[in-house]
C-alpha cells in the first residue's frame, strides 16, 4: 500500500503537488493520470524519498520508503529508464543492484528471462533501444520480488508485443495481491490495464475511483433497423433524442429494454441494440478540461463512444 497524507511539494513559485491525500491499494492495478505538469512524477519521487515534501508524508507499506531495511524487497520502482550507466551490461547492472540489496545472484537470470532480455544480457545498456531500456528498468524494479511496484510511464517506448507483455505482467502482479501503481498518458492502454484510477490536475486530486465508475455512464444506444423512420417516430417523446446515422439510429434518453419493447409493440424489426459508453479518453478529458496547463488550439473536435 502507498499512502499519501496531505502531501505538498512546492518548487519556488510552482506548487507541483497540492495537499494530496490518497491511498494506492493492493490487489489492483492503479493508474495515475493527469495532464503534463500535473505533478505525477513529483508525487512518485516523493514516494521514493528522492524529493523531500514541503509538507505532508508518504508511506510505503506503513513507513517512509527510505526507512525500510530492505527497500528493494518492499518496493520496486522505475522512474527513468535511461538512468543506467551506458557502459554497463544489463547483467552487470542487475547484479550490482542484487549484491547491494542482499539478493541472490541467480535472481538476476530469472529477472532477465522474465523481462525478455536474456539474449542481450551481456550487451551494454547504452546500446539499448528505449523499449529495451524500459524492460531493463522494469527488471530492476522486480529484482527484490517486491510487494509494491511503482512505474512511471512503463509502456513508453514498448512495441505492441511489449505493451501486451507488460499489461499481462502488471495484471498478474496485482492478482498476486501486490500494489501496482503506474502512470501513463495512453488512455486506451489504461482502459485495458488499470482497475482503479487516480487523477491529478495542477497537483490536486480530482478523481480516485474504479475505472468502471469513470467510464460506466451509459450515454446512448445504437439501433440497427431497416425501418428507422418509423421507429424514430414511435420513440419520439420529451427527453428522448433520436439521431439517424449510418444504417440505423443513435438514441439517447431511452435504454435498450425500452427501445426493444417499443419496436416489438409496433412490429418493427431491430437487428442490433448496442449500449454506448463514454471512452476513458472522453471521461478523462471531461475531468481535466479545466486543469490543462499546456495546450494547443484544437484542430478538430472529436469524441469517441465505445460499445461494450
Ligand atoms: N525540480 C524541479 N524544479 C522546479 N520545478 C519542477 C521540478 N520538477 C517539477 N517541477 C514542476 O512541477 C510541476 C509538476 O511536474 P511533474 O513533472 O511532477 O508533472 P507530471 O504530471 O509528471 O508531468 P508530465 O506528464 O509532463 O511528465 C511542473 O510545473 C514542473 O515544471
Amino acid at each position: 500500500m502507498i499512502e499519501f497524507h496531505d502531501l505538498t511539494k512546492v518548487y519556488g513559485t510552482t506548487t507541483a503537488v497540492d495537499h494530496l491525500t490518497v491511498t494506492v491499494r493492493p490487489g489492483v492495478v492503479t493508474g495515475f493520470l493527469g495532464p503534463n505538469g500535473a505533478g505525477k512524477s513529483t508525487a512518485m519521487r516523493a514516494v521514493l524519498g528522492l524529493d523531500r515534501p514541503t509538507s505532508g508524508t508518504v508511506l510505503v507499506a506503513g513507513r517512509p520508503f527510505v526507512e525500510h531495511p530492505a527497500p528493494l524487497h518492499t518496493m520496486g520502482a522505475l522512474l527513468d529508464a535511461r538512468a543506467v550507466h551506458p557502459s554497463r551490461t544489463a547483467h552487470r547492472h542487475l547484479l550490482g543492484l542484487a549484491r547491494s540489496n542482499g539478493i541472490e545472484p541467480r535472481r538476476v537470470d530469472e529477472v532477465l528471462d522474465l523481462v525478455g532480455l536474456s539474449a542481450v544480457a551481456h550487451r551494454k545498456a547504452g546500446t539499448f533501444s528505449l523499449g529495451m531500456a524500459q524492460r531493463l528498468g522494469i527488471g530492476a524494479a522486480l529484482l527484490g520480488d517486491p510487494q509494491v511496484i511503482m512505474l512511471d510511464e512503463p509502456v513508453n517506448g514498448l512495441d505492441p508485443d511489449g505493451i501486451r507483455w507488460i499489461r499481462t505482467l502488471l495484471k498478474s502482479l496485482a492478482a498476486e495481491g501486490r500494489t501496482v501503481f503506474i502512470s501513463s498518458h495512453l488512455m486506451s492502454e489504461m482502459a485495458l490495464t488499470a482497475d482503479h484510477l487516480i487523477v491529478l490536475g495542477r497537483g490536486r486530486l480530482i478523481a480516485d475511483a474504479p475505472l468502471a465508475d469513470l467510464t460506466g455512464t451509459r450515454t446512448a444506444v445504437r439501433v440497427r433497423t431497416p425501418e428507422g423512420t418509423r421507429l424514430a417516430a414511435v420513440l419520439a417523446r420529451p427527453g428522448v433524442t433520436v439521431t439517424p446515422d449510418d444504417g440505423g439510429l443513435t438514441v439517447t434518453g431511452a435504454d435498450s429494454d425500452e427501445i426493444a419493447a417499443t419496436a416489438l409493440a409496433v412490429g418493427v424489426l431491430v437487428t442490433e441494440l448496442t449500449p454506448l459508453h463514454d471512452s476513458l479518453e472522453d471521461a478523462y478529458l471531461a475531468l481535466t478540461k479545466d486543469e490543462v496547463e499546456y495546450s494547443a488550439q484544437p484542430t478538430t473536435a472529436t469524441t469517441t463512444k465505445v460499445a461494450r
